[in-house]
């Protein structure tokens, strides 16, 4: 038997182990319960109620079956009212327990939001630094995007942002028209010689939107991004099969088939990236870069390379722009710049494909005013019917459906004495903007319908919804890349309309779903008739 001075040994050298278990214990208990029972408390006595959530899991199983039962099949007919089939969850709790209420995802409180004035206050500079992203979200982004400027929080969000926003500024976009018609013009080129009758565009807008933002920001072009493009949608794919049990305490270093597939191919791509980032910095060192080009030049490569240097002049510590964060940067932007365009552009062809009216309206507008040639700078200001297109495009198929912000501090929305909402710290705060989008007290009886012309009185702007048009989210962490996207959109798209008259192919099913982005489930099939071109 052990005497007590051995026992008082082996008790001292296994304290620091134990103390470390109860801290691990503490911790968890307190994410996992105490914290969100007591963000439930707070809401309930505000009167924010929801569905009773289960321990860990929280509402996650009602929230998957419901999905499962709408999106279970495809729609019947060619509605926009897509609403009850993509966020089934928000009809029933919102018609259960009233505005806003909430749900737990796992055991993260989300309450959801739609007053338009709370709305506007959270995405306000007011809260730009204490909301951001969830552990959730930025856990589940890991391994596909990093910490790039989409998932970053805080002093580090807002120096990142400082950094890359000048490059989306408009004097910098007018140099990229060229290029984005260039990529366009090939893209219509590659699909008249390809002769197909019928083709399904969204694989063709996909990879023409990736065309677009590996050349006008990294200075390559598809066919040499074309593996990183593979490998981060594979990554996202993954991701989102290994994110599926994260409501799991310590779930995020249980080993698992996905895990280990993960990580080679973010091995992969990361070496892909270094090795193209090397080839810019080389090229740019010894000048030979064009003075269009991304490196050194415009684009986003060139200003992230410059400010490494910077760094590096200025023998500056800790600089944010350390090799992983370039490298996450240049994953978050392939990323972003590449699926909800193309998917922009997708929805906006199914639209104009089925709305011939409407088809028949652009194109005589971008021939009125690029007179057959390609879109200029010049040109895309005076294309409003387009403009009021693509934001209808927006409006009724947002490729972002949700905008989430987590409250780092208890914050309040509107004016607390005539009954603001206080969002205790650790609650996030989920915006349904499809739901705004579709909201008949919002947009009136014909909600659910495509007429672009409700966007005409502010001669194809955005703001007939008095601020609850949403795709870009708004405030300060809006989208970066927004007024890149809506060039981008009105190049490729009248340029898609001087080469072909499209439409609807009778083999299109309608099946919108939401993974991650609003998609067309089994893609758009369409008709092309190619027209007449200028030689
Ligand atoms: C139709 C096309 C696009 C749509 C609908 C869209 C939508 C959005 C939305 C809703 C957000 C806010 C997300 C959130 O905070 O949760 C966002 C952020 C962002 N977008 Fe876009 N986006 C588009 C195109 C682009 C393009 C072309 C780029 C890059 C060239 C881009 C880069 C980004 C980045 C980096 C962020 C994070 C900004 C920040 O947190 O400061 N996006 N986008």
């Amino acid at each position: 038997m052990a005497s007590p001075v051995t026992l008082a040994i082996a008790v001292l050298a296994a304290l620091p182990l134990l103390l470390f278990l109860a801290k691990a214990a503490w911790v968890t208990i307190s994410c996992y319960y105490l914290s969100p029972a007591r963000i439930r408390r707070i809401l309930a006595s505000q009167g924010v109620q929801g569905p009773t959530p289960r321990p860990l899991v929280g509402n996650l199983r009602e929230v998957s079956a419901l999905v499962a039962e709408s999106t279970a099949h495809d729609m019947g007919s060619l509605s926009h009212d897509i609403v009850g089939r993509l966020l089934p969850h928000y009809l029933l709790w919102s018609k259960t327990f009233g505005k806003p209420f909430v749900y737990f995802y796992g055991s993260e409180p989300r309450v959801c939001v739609t007053d338009a004035a709370m709305v506007r206050e959270l995405l306000s500079p007011k809260h730009a630094r204490v909301t951001g992203k969830s552990w959730m979200q930025r856990q589940g982004a890991k391994h596909f995007i990093g910490g790039g400027l989409l998932m970053a929080n805080g002093a580090v969000w807002s120096r990142q942002r400082h950094v890359v926003a000048p490059a989306f500024m408009a004097d910098r976009l007018r140099g990229r028209v060229g290029h984005m018609a260039e990529c366009a013009r090939k893209a219509v080129r590659a699909l008249r010689e390809a002769g197909d009758y019928e083709v399904e565009i969204g694989a063709h807008m996909a990879r023409l939107a990736g065309d677009v933002i590996a050349r006008t920001e990294f200075g390559t072009s598809y066919e040499t991004g074309k593996r990183i493009f593979v490998l981060i949608e594979e990554l996202q794919r993954l991701t989102a099969k290994a994110s599926r049990y994260l409501w799991v305490p310590g779930s995020q270093y249980f080993p698992s088939k996905y895990r280990r597939q993960i990580k080679r191919l973010n091995g992969e791509l990361e070496q892909v990236l270094k090795e193209s980032i090397q080839r810019s910095r080389e090229i740019a060192d010894e000048g030979r870069a064009p003075s269009d080009a991304a490196c050194g030049g415009r684009g986003l490569l060139g200003m992230l390379l410059a400010e490494t240097e910077k760094k590096k002049n200025e023998n500056a510590a800790g600089g944010y722009y350390d090799a992983q964060t370039m490298i996450d940067e240049c994953k978050t932007f392939f990323f972003a710049g590449h699926e909800t365009s193309a998917l922009l552009l997708t929805w906006a062809i199914m639209l104009l494909s089925t709305h011939p009216e409407w088809q028949d309206k652009a194109r005589a507008e971008v021939a009125h005013v690029c007179g057959g040639g390609p879109p200029t700078a010049d040109h895309l200001p005076k294309l409003t019917v387009l403009q009021m297109v693509i934001n209808e495009t927006l409006r009724l198929y947002p490729p972002a459906t949700l905008l989430p912000r987590m409250a780092f501090e208890d914050i309040t929305l509107g004016d607390r004495e005539s009954g603001g909402l206080r969002v205790p710290k650790g609650a996030s705060v989920w915006i349904p903007v499809l739901a705004i989008h579709h909201d008949e007290a919002v947009w009136g009886a014909d909600a659910h319908e495509f007429r672009p012309d409700r966007f005409a009185a502010s001669g194809g702007g955005s703001r007939p919804g008095g601020g609850r048009f949403l795709p870009f989210a708004a405030g300060p962490r809006n989208c970066v890349g927004q007024a890149y996207a809506m060039v981008e959109a009105k190049v490729v798209l009248a340029t898609m309309l001087a080469g072909f008259r499209f439409g609807i192919s009778d083999e299109y099913r309608h099946a919108p779903v939401n993974v991650l982005t609003l998609r067309p489930r089994h893609g758009v099939p369409v008709r092309l008739l190619p027209l007449p071109q200028r030689s």
